[in-house]
Formats: C-alpha cells, sequence, structure tokens
C-alpha cells in the first residue's frame, strides 16, 4: 500500500491586496482587491511505506503548505491526497491515530507542564492503551536519552533537548507515518546527527515512512534515497538523491599543490584529451575540475607522474551547489530531471 498519494494537488489562497497611499487606504476601506496565490500548484507523487523522501525548496516554494494538507490541516483547494488509506482532512480523527507530525518551529507540548505531564496528556489525547505507551516510552526514552529531561518543565528545555521530547511525542502512539518540518533547525551539530542516527533507525526498524522538509542539506544526504524538490509550487525534481547529483552535480575538482612551480600550459598538455579544465591563482597551486563520468585516475596518473606534488585534494560538489544550480538553470532544462 502506498503511504501517501497526491494527484494534481493544489492549494490557492485569497489575500488582500493594499492600494498606495492614503486614497488608496482609504478605498481599502470600503472595498477590498484580492489576489490569489497559488502555494501549491498541481502537485502528483506517491510514496510507499518505509520510505524516507526529503522534501525541499526555497523559502516560499510550497513545503509547509503541502505538509499542512498531508497532515489534514489545510483543505486542499482542488485536487486527491490519500495518506495511510485516509483522506487527511475528512477523516480527522482515524487519520491522526496514524501519523506524527513535528513542526521545527511550532511545539505541540505544554510549556509549563514537565515533559512527562505533556506525554501523558498526549497519551489520552491518542488513547494509547497503557501497556503499549509504557513499553514505546521506556524505548523512546532510552534512545532519545530523556530520562533526566522528564520532571522539567517544557519551557526549561534547549533547543536540542525540546526537540528529542518533541520527536518522542510524535511516536508515542507508535504512527506509520511521520512528518517532520524542519527537525533540525538551530540545532548544533552533535543534536543534529543524533536525530538523524534516531530517525534512520526507526525507520530501520519500524518500516516507519518519513517525509521531511529541511534547508539543511546533509539531512538530505544522511536520511533520504529520495527527493521531491519544489520551486513555485511545482515539482521540479523527483528522483534519488544520486541522480539528482549526476543530472546537476558538476563533477568533481581536484585541487594540486606543487612543490616547484608550474605554468598553467603545462598542466593543460599533460591533461589533453581528458576534458580537465585547469585554473589556477598562483604557479604553486592549481585546480582541476572534471566532468560527471571524466577519467579521475587517469587524470590523478599523469599530473603525479610529471610533477612535484605536496598535496592533493578531491572535492565533490556538494546538494547545496545542485540546487543552488537547478534554481539558477529555470525551467527550461527542469523537465529533464523531473520523473
Ligand atoms: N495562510 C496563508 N495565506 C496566504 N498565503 C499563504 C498562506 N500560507 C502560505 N502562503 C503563501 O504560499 C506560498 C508558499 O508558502 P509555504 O509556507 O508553503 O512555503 P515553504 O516552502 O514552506 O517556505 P519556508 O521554507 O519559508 O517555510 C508563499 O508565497 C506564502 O506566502
Amino acid at each position: 500500500m502506498l503511504a501517501i498519494d497526491v494527484e494534481r494537488l493544489r492549494k490557492q489562497f485569497r489575500v488582500q491586496k493594499s492600494r498606495e497611499g492614503l486614497k488608496g487606504a482609504i478605498r481599502d476601506l470600503f472595498q477590498r482587491e484580492y489576489r490569489e496565490v497559488t502555494a501549491v500548484n498541481d502537485i502528483s507523487f506517491q510514496i510507499p511505506q518505509g520510505e524516507i523522501c526529503g522534501y525541499i525548496g526555497e523559502n516560499g516554494a510550497g513545503k509547509s503548505t503541502t505538509i499542512k494538507m498531508l497532515t489534514g490541516i489545510l483543505v486542499p483547494t482542488s485536487g486527491r491526497i490519500v495518506v495511510n488509506g485516509y483522506v487527511p482532512f475528512e477523516d480527522r480523527e482515524k487519520f491522526v491515530q496514524g501519523i506524527g507530525v513535528v513542526f521545527g518551529q511550532r511545539s505541540q507540548l505544554w510549556w509549563d507542564l514537565g515533559v512527562i505531564e505533556s506525554f501523558n496528556l498526549l497519551r489520552k489525547v491518542y488513547r494509547v492503551p497503557e501497556r503499549d505507551y509504557k513499553l514505546r516510552l521506556d524505548e523512546l526514552v532510552q534512545r532519545l536519552d530523556l530520562s533526566d529531561l522528564l520532571n522539567r518543565p517544557v519551557r526549561k528545555l534547549s533547543l536540542g533537548q525540546r526537540m528529542r521530547c518533541e520527536i518522542a511525542a510524535a511516536l508515542l502512539h507508535n504512527p506509520s507515518i511521520l512528518f517532520l518540518d524542519e527537525p533540525t533547525i538551530g540545532l548544533d551539530i552533535v543534536v543534529k546527527t543524533e536525530i538523524r542516527e534516531f530517525l534512520k533507525s526507526l525507520n530501520e526498524r519500524f518500516g516507519t515512512t518519513i517525509l521531511l522538509t529541511t534547508h539543511d542539506l546533509q539531512d538530505i544526504e544522511a536520511l533520504c534515497s529520495r527527493v521531491i524538490m519544489l520551486d513555485d509550487g511545482k515539482i521540479i525534481y523527483d528522483g534519488g538523491l544520486q541522480r539528482l547529483k549526476e543530472t546537476w552535480g558538476r563533477g568533481k575538482e581536484i585541487v594540486f599543490r606543487f612543490g616547484t612551480g608550474m605554468p598553467l600550459g603545462e598542466l593543460e598538455r599533460l591533461t589533453e584529451g581528458l576534458q580537465v579544465a585547469w585554473t589556477t591563482d598562483n604557479a604553486f597551486e592549481a585546480r582541476a575540475a572534471l566532468p560527471q563520468g571524466a577519467n579521475v585516475s587517469e587524470t590523478l596518473a599523469r599530473v603525479v607522474g610529471a610533477v612535484d606534488i605536496r598535496d592533493i585534494k578531491i572535492e565533490e560538489t556538494n546538494t547545496d551547489e545542485i540546487v543552488r544550480e537547478i534554481y539558477k538553470t529555470g525551467s527550461s532544462e527542469k523537465t529533464g530531471a523531473a520523473r
């Protein structure tokens, strides 16, 4: 069964226009003008159970709006959504039993209560049987290292501590799908890594389907086998991370440091026929840019065989650069990468 099935999903918002100047403001008082904003523009995708999928895009691309529709908070303007076999905004009560949601910027815990009291309340909201709850809580406390936090009020937790509690809270009722909106935002690298590892093991052990939005491409690298990229309400890429890199990555760059000065012309001659583009700032350092599929080892062999080398570094294009590259190239080439 599919965990998420979305077909031509659309969400438009009606926003008030403001006219300019005093005259405009007065006219606005009597007759408002509206315009339509299309936040999500007829998107379709399917996510099978057990997949971890990254949902990425620039600010305002429509990620949060999609998540809100998938979790039943917003009603779509048109299109079809089925999540876990339910239409989210119609079958709310049954539907929420099967999903967990974490919004990085908003808390589902009660600010002044102790963490454990919040958890107990959530148990009641989700009607989790006492025995299941105990087992699950013990496991989450252990895996997310929460034992010292349980009796503290939520408002006294650090962001990282709170996020670990939020994730536990979202999983107390054992949902089969977890939605995460910016789960690592503002966290330090240690906590980020812990959270990534936890999510990965959750997916491996229970087959939990995970859809996460993030601006942190390390999250994607660490977790996602699939990426859906949104731009201006439309899907511009849907596929594997590897293919994303192959299609849009600019290949590799090898940085050489030389023991004796090397003129650019000499380097170019050495690597003739190998599609290598050389750049250099000074005679003792040069960068060789190789497109995808170029022969890295042959390039290395030719240079190392002929030149006195002090240091070599191979740099691969990272996902951040790839995403920027896609935005830059615009829509004309986007169809080539879309599924
Ligand atoms: N309630 C609303 N009323 C009017 N416009 C809205 C509303 N919610 C979102 N929008 C608009 O819809 C578009 C998509 O917003 P959305 O929050 O889904 O983007 P996002 O990809 O989640 O961005 P971010 O990364 O900044 O969170 C934006 O142009 C936004 O201004």
